[in-house]
């Protein structure tokens, strides 16, 4: 197991060639945020803008659409109800981010199989939070693409079936070794098994991210990160670290940190890495 270091961001963050547009820098699709937990994807979505994606699409319920667009401006946005423009959306980006608030209900499960149904080889996929409880509750299959989970401890808990306390790095990577996909096990030191069989720990983070919405806005920027970054498993580790650095940071003199000030100082905290 090798222990992550911010050499990881020297080695992802790269300076913008003069010669780019928007699309240079990856389209992202992100998929969540029902009635209750709009505030999910509006974080996810964020992040992703913050983090670089080059055009950033948003599906959610249409009651969220007002205070998506009064956040976010840089968005586009979809009715997660509307199958064909939800189809054509996951079917035409490079990068999906499914789950963030989603919910697991019968409408939320059919949003997450129209996403997964449309996905193919060439795309990467990032799945999270209710995207993962979905998968277990109703044994939906992994989807094409370069798969990416982003589950806390009890979320990998219902995918895996490893309970928390035996979620050790032995057991856990014997799951993820049969997946085909990158799990990011999010906790303090999250765990990192990628698709090539390898095991890195964050040493980094701080309990002042112990905060509804800190995983949400992981998930954006993994997704900005690997819509960006051409090395897909490096731009996972690289999101990962970034996340608790910029928190770390925030947290010398601030009792907790809240997901809006991490994406916040996203482009400044790029800059300083971007070689
Ligand atoms: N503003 C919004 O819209 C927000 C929307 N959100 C969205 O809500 C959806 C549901 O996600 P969820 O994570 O809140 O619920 P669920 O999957 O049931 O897990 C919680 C259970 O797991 C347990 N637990 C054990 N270990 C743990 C660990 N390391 N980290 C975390 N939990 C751990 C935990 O134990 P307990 O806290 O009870 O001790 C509890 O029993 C999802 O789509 C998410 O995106 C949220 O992001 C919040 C802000
Ligand atoms: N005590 C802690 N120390 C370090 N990181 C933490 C701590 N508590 C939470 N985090 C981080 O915050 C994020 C929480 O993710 P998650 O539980 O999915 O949040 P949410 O779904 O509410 O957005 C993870 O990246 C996790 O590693
Ligand atoms: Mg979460």
């Amino acid at each position: 197991m090798e222990q992550l270091t911010d050499s990881i961001l020297t080695k992802v963050i790269k300076n913008r060639p003069a010669n780019s547009h928007k699309g240079t820098f990856g389209k992202i699709l992100l998929v969540g945020g029902n009635q209750n937990f709009g505030g999910a994807i509006i974080m996810a979505a964020s992040a992703a803008v913050y983090a670089g994606a080059g055009l950033v699409t948003t599906a959610t319920d249409s009651v969220n659409l007002d205070s998506l667009h009064d956040r976010l401006p840089e968005t586009m946005f979809i009715n997660y109800h509307d199958k064909v423009q939800l189809s054509n959306s996951a079917s035409s980006v490079d990068t999906v981010v499914v789950g963030p608030g989603l919910g697991d209900d019968v409408r939320s499960q059919e949003v997450l199989l129209t996403v997964f149904a449309n996905l193919s080889d060439q795309q990467t996929v990032i799945i999270d939070g209710s995207a993962i409880t979905m998968m277990s509750k109703y044994k939906i299959d992994q989807p094409a693409g370069h798969v990416i989970y982003t589950p806390h401890q009890m979320e990998w808990q219902r995918l895996s079936g490893i309970t928390i306390s035996d979620q050790t790095i032995e057991n856990n990577s014997q799951v993820a070794r049969q997946m085909n996909a990158t799990v990011v096990v999010k906790k303090h030191h999250t765990e990192i098994y990628t698709v090539d069989n390898k095991v890195y720990q964050l040493p980094i983070g701080t309990p002042a991210q112990a905060t509804g919405g800190m995983g949400d806005t992981l998930a954006g920027i993994v997704g900005g990160f690997t819509a960006q970054f051409t090395n897909k498993t490096d731009a996972v580790l690289a999101a990962v670290y970034a996340h608790s650095a910029i928190a770390e940071q925030i947290a010398q003199n601030h009792y907790v940190v809240l997901p809006h000030q991490i994406t916040e100082s996203l482009p400044q905290f790029m800059n300083k890495y971007a070689n």
